[in-house]
């Protein structure tokens, strides 16, 4: 099977035969220079063969993709004023690339697994130049789906290269006692195992009852100092609060999106 991209007009081009301009509803920003996706591609460290790339949005960073011989690239969009331009793509890869048209953040993940449903995969990476409005929901859902392992989360060995605005960013990699520290940065920092993830999204439950003495222990057994803020406590310390406090059965309650955002609205919480 022949991993060459046959030739295509370049992305810009396209954009202007086909009088595509970038809508801000979808957040589009498009990146119309080879050298920056194919650098990406090289840092995300794609494994090419027996894998499933999952991309939102496609590009010419899907060429890019396609370039190191990925066998398997679904790309979900949104947007069919691309469908010529994905068509092309699709025409050129010798069936290696699939768009779905639908809404990354509610698509039934059984489209995106029914692709590759005749083959082993042995690992997947979800790769993106995120649409901005829409990256924190959508990274805290795809956490929370890790979690589950449900939809492509439960393939194995997963990685994920995703771009963010700059300030979101900043809020995934602070560490503890940064300024933008918070349910984010706690939640992906933590994704070294599911449980994690899980045990991290109940703890923020329980700032709110801190002052219930009974939890006491629980601080001093994970080895955090009642003095400290939220935002001071590290992941691996959030996790072994979590820990202690799941063998101490204590009742977590799952919050949901809409309550979660109604318990942090005032910032206090983490
Ligand atoms: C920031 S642009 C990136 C485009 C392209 N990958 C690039 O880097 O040049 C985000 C892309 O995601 C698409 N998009 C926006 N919201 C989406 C959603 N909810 N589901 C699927 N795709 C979406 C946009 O139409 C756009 O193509």
């Amino acid at each position: 099977m022949s991993l060459k991209l046959l030739p295509l007009p370049k992305v810009a081009d396209l954009l202007k035969l086909y009088n595509i301009s970038a809508k801000s509803r979808l957040s589009q920003n498009f990146i119309l220079d080879k050298n920056t996706t194919d650098t990406i591609v090289s840092k995300a460290d794609l494994n090419p063969k027996n894998s499933l790339v999952v991309e939102v949005g496609p590009g010419l960073l899907s060429r890019s993709i396609l370039e190191i011989g990925a066998e398997n690239l679904v790309s979900v969009e949104n947007d069919k004023r691309f469908q010529p331009l994905l068509q092309q793509l699709e025409d050129a890869s010798n069936n290696r690339f699939t768009p779905i048209y639908d809404d990354i953040l509610t698509i039934d993940h059984n489209k995106i697994l029914e692709v590759v449903k005749d083959k082993e995969i042995e690992s997947v990476h979800l790769i993106g130049n995120l649409p901005f409005n829409i990256s924190t929901k959508l990274l805290s859902d795809w956490l929370k789906m890790m979690h589950k392992q449900e939809g492509v989360f439960k393939l194995p060995n997963l990685k994920m290269t995703l771009m963010f605005q700059f300030e979101v960013g900043q809020r995934i990699a602070a560490g503890a006692s940064n300024k933008y520290r918070g349910r984010l940065s706690v939640m992906s920092q933590s994704l070294c195992s599911t449980k994690e993830v899980y045990v991290v999204k109940a703890v923020v439950v329980n700032f709110k009852k801190m002052w219930n003495p009974s939890y006491l222990e629980f601080f001093e057994q994970a080895g955090i100092p009642m003095y400290y803020r939220p935002q001071d406590i590290t992941s691996e310390q959030m996790c072994k609060l979590a820990k202690v406090m799941e063998d101490g059965n204590v009742n977590f309650i799952e919050l949901d999106n809409k309550n979660f955002d109604k318990y942090v609205a005032d910032r206090s919480v983490l």
